[in-house]
């Protein structure tokens, strides 16, 4: 069958709800969404199998993106989708693969590996995998309460099965951590298997559509061909074959690390179209006193709290694609055995993800307070999206833990660059700084990119000179590396920063040639707005390490209310060309039509509040106090 997806599942009517999801129960709402996840995957399923074919051309993502409205949340088989099969994929051996990755198959599945004790120290992770040669199984264990696993999406009450990372011992010694496949409940009755302690962990900021669970294993034997074996091996005698790099196992985080940059700019691109959109209806005040009120998009400090956002949206797309490539790239050398470029990819993962969460949370909190009262509503569908933006910040990685890995790689560049030993060209900056050899500040897109990498070099320096100082003063070199830890965290963020700065502005510049000049213009300046608009937030780093002057921040704060100025009359341009359908966005604020008012008065009428003209609480508790007081 040919199928055009946005339609075929716009008209799937068991996808769309009556009720609002925010007056279901905690039970209701995993009830109401795993029905709709299946159905999802269902379609999936005919995708991958060809029953159904596409007729437009954006899927997956469509189908993905549509998800969003789907669930109004999250989808409770997202780690099913997105970490329990790519891990299979990536990590297990061809003829695990041929047998594990069915389209068909029963494996309800979720990536097991944070514990009630540890999360970000995966080292510390304390359920074991020991292996038993009399029978060829591995026995997984979870030893004491802080090893219980705790966390995984989709684990409480869907999964029947999981991966789980856990320590691997053999004839007592212990090879550090290993994915292994466990079954967990019956395929017919769904029932935890004997050995299994498994349930949801309760309700969450956000994400309450999925069930996170927990899971404890009593001595629960598998297969020894259920350790996912393609880069490492334990043969039947009991013979451990290491893998090429000891991080490989890793390789899962690294991926959904790269994966989320692009996800946290759709996020984004919601967000912005929502607050762009109502503050185009939005009027509030004149400017001037004798003029009509005017919509409150043409006040310039709300230009500033949202083209930011737009242009946000755009880098990282535009740097989750960058690191898309660069992830295929190193994944094929890897194939082939060269692990030259895994620290690097690494270290850029880590400091984007790190920043690409926390800049999008802020983001939209900042659009839902660019929508003033009516963004605290839910039906704005703003606090969702924020809930579902901030958890970015800490799962797959912790914000400053992943900030102080890039830190290490940072380090290692200017220790280097400090013994005047040779750099990669993409570092040849840091002997630049060491040498003193500082440009003259330039006003330009260019410019700023230079002053940022002096940035990241004068705050690796500072960082580093307070790690040696530590050491100089008897410091072990993990407490000295503690010491410094603000500093080291500052100098990845700017790292960070500067990469964003300088992948955006040379792909929107070589982008530009590629499309009409009056898209290339609007495209420009918005990427001039995003570096324009950092500069200015880090004037006070720029002073420090660059050579910019009072008169050139001057300079950077006139040219920005110009570029705001040139931006506004494409605003709402810019917002519609997301392509973001109402079904999808669910907000009474930011549907195409701007009949926001009517919705927002539609929406209330869905409360179950409205129900009775006069509730019932009112006779039993209301009432006997307030005319008691009358008699
Ligand atoms: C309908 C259609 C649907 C389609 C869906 C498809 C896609 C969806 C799209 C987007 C979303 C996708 C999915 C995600 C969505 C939601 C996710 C929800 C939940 C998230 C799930 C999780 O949170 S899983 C748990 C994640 N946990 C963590 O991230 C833990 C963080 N901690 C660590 O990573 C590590 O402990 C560590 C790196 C901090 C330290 O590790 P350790 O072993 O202690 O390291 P050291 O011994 O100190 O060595 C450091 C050394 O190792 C190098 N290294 C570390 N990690 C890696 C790596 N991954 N790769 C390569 N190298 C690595 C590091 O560079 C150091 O090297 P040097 O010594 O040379 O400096
Ligand atoms: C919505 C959501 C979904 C999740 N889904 C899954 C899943 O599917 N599967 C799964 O396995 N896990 C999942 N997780 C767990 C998630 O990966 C962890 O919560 C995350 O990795 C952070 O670890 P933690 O909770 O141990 O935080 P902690 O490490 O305890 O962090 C607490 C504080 O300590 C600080 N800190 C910790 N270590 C250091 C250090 N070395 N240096 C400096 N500061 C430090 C942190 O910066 C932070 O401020 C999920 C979490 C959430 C919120």
């Amino acid at each position: 069958m040919m199928i055009h997806t946005n339609n075929y599942i716009l008209n799937i009517k068991e996808l769309w709800d009556d009720v609002p999801e925010e007056y279901l129960s905690h039970k209701e709402r995993y009830e109401n969404a795993i029905k709709k996840a299946f159905i999802v995957l269902k379609v999936l399923r005919q995708l991958h199998t060809g029953n159904i074919q596409i007729t437009d051309h954006r899927t997956p993502t469509n189908v993905y993106s549509i998800q969003d409205g789907i669930f109004r949340n999250v989808n409770p088989l997202l780690i099913h989708i997105g970490l329990f099969w790519s891990t299979i994929a990536a990590q297990a051996s061809t003829e695990q693969q041929a047998e594990w990755l069915q389209p068909d198959s029963s494996m309800i599945g979720t990536y097991v590996q944070t514990e009630l004790g540890h999360g970000s120290f995966i080292r510390g992770i304390e359920t074991t995998a020991t292996y038993d040669s009399t029978t060829d199984e591995f026995i997984l264990h979870t030893p004491r309460l802080s090893a219980y696993k705790w966390w995984p999406g989709g684990l409480g009450n869907t999964a029947n099965a999981c991966l789980v990372m856990a320590q691997l011992y053999i004839n007592g010694t212990c090879h550090g951590l290993h994915i292994f496949l466990a079954q967990i409940r019956d395929f017919d009755t769904h029932k935890p298997l004997p050995g299994i302690k498994v349930g949801e962990i309760g309700p969450k900021m956000g994400f309450n559509t999925a069930d996170n669970g927990f899971l404890g294993f009593d001595n629960h034997r598998i297969p020894r061909t259920n350790m996912l074996m393609k880069n490492v091996q334990v043969l039947r005698d009991g013979t451990y074959v290491k893998p090429k790099h000891d991080k490989l196992t890793y390789g899962s985080m690294l991926l959904t690390r790269v994966t989320l940059i692009s996800d946290l700019a759709y996020q984004l691109s919601k967000a912005a179209t929502i607050a762009v959109r109502y503050s185009a209806v939005r009027r509030q005040s004149p400017i001037k006193s004798n003029e009509p009120e005017r919509q409150i998009l043409d006040f310039v400090s709300q230009q500033h709290k949202l083209f930011i956002t737009i242009a946000s949206s755009h880098v990282y797309r535009v740097v989750g694609l960058w690191m898309w490539n660069s992830h295929k790239r190193v994944t094929a050398d890897i194939h082939e055995g060269n692990m030259g470029q895994l620290p690097e990819l690494h270290a850029l993962a880590c400091c984007l993800k790190a920043i690409s969460s926390r800049d999008a949370s802020a983001l939209v909190e900042q659009c839902r307070l660019a929508c003033g009262g009516h963004g605290y509503m839910m039906a704005s569908n703003l606090p969702q999206i924020y809930a579902y933006t901030t958890a970015a910040v800490t799962y797959e990685g912790e914000y400053t833990v992943l900030l102080l890995q890039t830190a290490r790689y940072l380090v290692k560049f200017w220790r280097l660059a400090a013994e005047h030993k040779p750099l990669p060209q993409n570092f040849a900056y840091f002997e630049d700084y060491i040498k003193k050899n500082f440009e003259q500040w330039r006003n330009s897109p260019e410019g700023i990119i230079e002053g940022f990498k002096a940035i990241v070099a004068g705050k690796t320096k500072a960082a580093y000179d307070t790690l040696q100082c530590n050491l100089r003063n008897g410091r072990e070199f993990e407490e000295a590396w503690n010491m410094a830890s603000v500093q080291l965290t500052n100098a990845s963020e700017a790292y960070a920063r500067s990469l964003l700065c300088e992948v955006f502005w040379k792909e929107t510049v070589q982008l530009s040639t590629k499309v009409s000049k009056s898209l290339a213009i609007v495209l420009e300046q918005l990427a001039e707005l995003y570096l324009m608009y950092w500069a200015l937030e880090k004037h006070g780093d720029l002073l420090l390490y660059s050579t910019i002057s009072r008169n050139d921040i001057e300079a950077l704060q006139s040219r920005y209310e110009e570029l705001l100025a040139l931006i506004r009359p494409n605003a709402v341009g810019l917002v519609d060309a997301f392509d973001i359908r109402d079904e999808v966005l669910c907000s009474t604020l930011g549907a195409y039509d701007g009949r926001v008012y009517e919705r927002m008065m539609e929406e209330a009428s869905k409360s179950p509040l409205n129900e009775d003209v006069v509730n019932e609480s009112f006779h039993k508790y209301i009432r006997p106090v307030t005319m008691k007081n009358k008699l």
